[in-house]
């Protein structure tokens, strides 16, 4: 099984770029690709934030990213992308307390989860996993920008291929399903990072989307026949730590900004689904999101 583990779990981060002084988020950082991202992370010597919605499992991970990094700087603060007032205050205080913010990994995610809604009314995939970090990314792109060059690592899934944008059924209101609903998610992360990539050029700041591979995680917490496959193939998944290098090589690797806006898998650049492609897609789901969050549209 190791073996056979190993030869599923292709790409690995090589880069060895050292984060002394640097300062990184990571949302859904207490569990799976999230922790082992912000391991890593530390382990290079970055200021950590785990960005997480239940701050007391927040906590016990970063004592024991601690432990096992010995870099002390690992902070836990309470983000719950299902509440934009959280969001909010989540950005403020950081904004208040950090001069420098130079990477920042949407990471955190929900999948096939029954319909449900977030506490603004969004229905929970696209509410968490699209319009959480739409929000969270618009609040914290100044200090981006001031701390450029740095990066938005942004963790997509390869289902965004079955993912359309129904933009008459955004919130699954009249159709729902929720495989598909976390499909469209994940296809928004692909067209918002595109969108983003695009409006970001010559600014410093580089975005990235990723597909982590099939990791063994919490992930099918909702699916109890998921939740059985992984279980099944548990030896043969990747493991969290090896679904962070897709993650780590977008934030990490030198010579990436050439790449800007694109979708990566096993540390490569792979290819998207044609929606995932159409720029009038991308920016009318970028003036929808900005509509729904009450932003203002540029
Ligand atoms: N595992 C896989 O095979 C794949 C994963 N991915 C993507 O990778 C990312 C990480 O998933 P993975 O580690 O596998 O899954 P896990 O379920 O193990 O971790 C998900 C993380 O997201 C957090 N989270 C969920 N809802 C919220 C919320 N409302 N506010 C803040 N945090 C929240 C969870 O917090 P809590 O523990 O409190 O629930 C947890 O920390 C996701 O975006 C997922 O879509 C993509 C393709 C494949
Ligand atoms: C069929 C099959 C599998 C299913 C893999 C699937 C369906 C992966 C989907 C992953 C996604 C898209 C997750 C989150 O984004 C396993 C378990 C590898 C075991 C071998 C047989």
């Amino acid at each position: 099984a190791p073996q056979v583990r190993k030869m599923l779990a292709f790409g690995v981060c090589t880069s060895t770029v050292q984060l002394p002084g640097k300062v990184a988020i990571v949302t859904g950082a207490n569990t799976g690709i999230g922790k082992e991202t912000a391991k890593e992370l530390a382990r290079r010597g970055a200021r950590v934030y785990l960005a997480c919605r239940d701050v007391q499992k927040g906590e016990a991970v970063a004592r024991e990213i601690q432990a096992v990094t010995g870099n002390q700087q690992v902070l836990v603060r309470k983000l719950d992308l299902a509440d934009t007032k959280c969001i909010r205050a989540f950005a403020k205080d950081f904004l208040e307390e950090e001069k420098h913010l130079h990477i920042l990994i949407n990471n955190a995610g929900v999948m096939m989860c029954p319909y449900s809604k977030t506490a603004d009314g969004f229905e929970m995939h696209i509410g968490v996993n699209h319009l959480g970090h739409f929000l969270l990314t618009h609040l914290l792109l100044e200090k981006l920008k001031e701390s450029a060059p740095s990066r938005i690592i942004n963790v997509s899934s390869s289902g965004h291929l079955l993912g359309r944008i129904q933009f008459h059924n955004l919130q699954g209101e009249k159709f729902y399903h929720s495989g598909l609903a976390y499909c469209h998610s994940k296809l928004a992360n692909v067209l918002f990072t595109r969108e983003l990539a695009r409006r970001l050029q010559g600014s410093g700041v580089t975005a990235y989307s990723v597909h982590p591979g099939t990791v063994h995680s919490q992930l099918t917490r909702h699916s109890a026949l998921m939740k059985c496959m992984w279980w099944l193939f548990s030896y043969f998944i990747k493991t969290p730590q090896q679904g962070a290098q897709t993650s780590l090589h977008c934030a990490l690797a030198e010579g990436l900004e050439a790449l800007n806006g694109n979708h990566f898998s096993d540390c490569q650049v792979t290819w998207v689904s044609g929606q995932a492609r159409n720029e009038t897609i991308a920016r009318r789901l970028w003036d929808v999101s900005c509509d729904l969050l009450g932003l203002p549209v540029d």
